[in-house]
């Protein structure tokens, strides 16, 4: 039986279907399988059911920051002059994770009232963003997570964030 497999297309964020031995390729199941033949394709379990990300190539993530005294700029809405130290943004930030515990409604309620970004005004959404936007350990923490779910503590010029996945 000439084997089937399923990939996911980079540029569209879809699964399709291809045969390495044709090299046919389609978006819709090959004819003449049954359901459950399909479902056994490899790859099929991996990418089968996945829907494109609204802007193929790109992420939109929320995040909490809390900027510290070496931060790129140590003034936020919040504080006119920030001089906590990196350690102590960090043991802030610990308790902000504590209390949100995974939660993305208490995130975006956290990031409102204790983000030190400008985002905090929009509950801490960034809006969507592609590679080379966003400072890199932010862009690689938030393209490493799965939508709907929040960072350990990142690290950049900025200060030290948490960060929530939401597209
Ligand atoms: C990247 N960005 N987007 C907004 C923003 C987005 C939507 C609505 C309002 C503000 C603010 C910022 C921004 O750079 N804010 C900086 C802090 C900061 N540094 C960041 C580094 C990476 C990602 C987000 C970051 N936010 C500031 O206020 O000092």
């Amino acid at each position: 039986m000439s084997q089937w497999e399923v990939r996911m297309s980079n540029s569209k964020g879809l699964p399709y279907f291809f045969n390495p031995t044709t090299k046919e390729s389609s978006w819709d199941p090959p004819s003449g399988f049954t359901k459950e033949q399909i479902e056994q394709f490899p790859g099929a379990k991996e990418n089968l059911g996945k829907t494109a990300p609204a802007r193929p190539g790109q992420v939109r993530a929320s995040h909490l920051l809390v900027k510290h005294k070496d931060s790129r700029r140590p003034s936020s809405w919040k504080e006119a002059n920030i001089t906590r130290t990196k350690e102590e943004a960090i043991e802030i930030l610990r308790g902000y994770q504590a209390e949100i515990g995974g939660s993305p409604d208490k995130f975006g309620e956290l990031a409102g009232q204790h983000s030190d970004c400008s985002s905090h005004a929009n509950a801490g959404d960034l809006g969507w963003f592609g590679p080379g936007q966003m400072q890199k350990p932010f862009e690689d923490a938030t393209f490493a997570l799965d939508v709907g779910k929040i960072s350990d503590v990142v690290s950049t010029e900025s200060g030290v964030h948490l960060i929530l996945r939401t597209g």
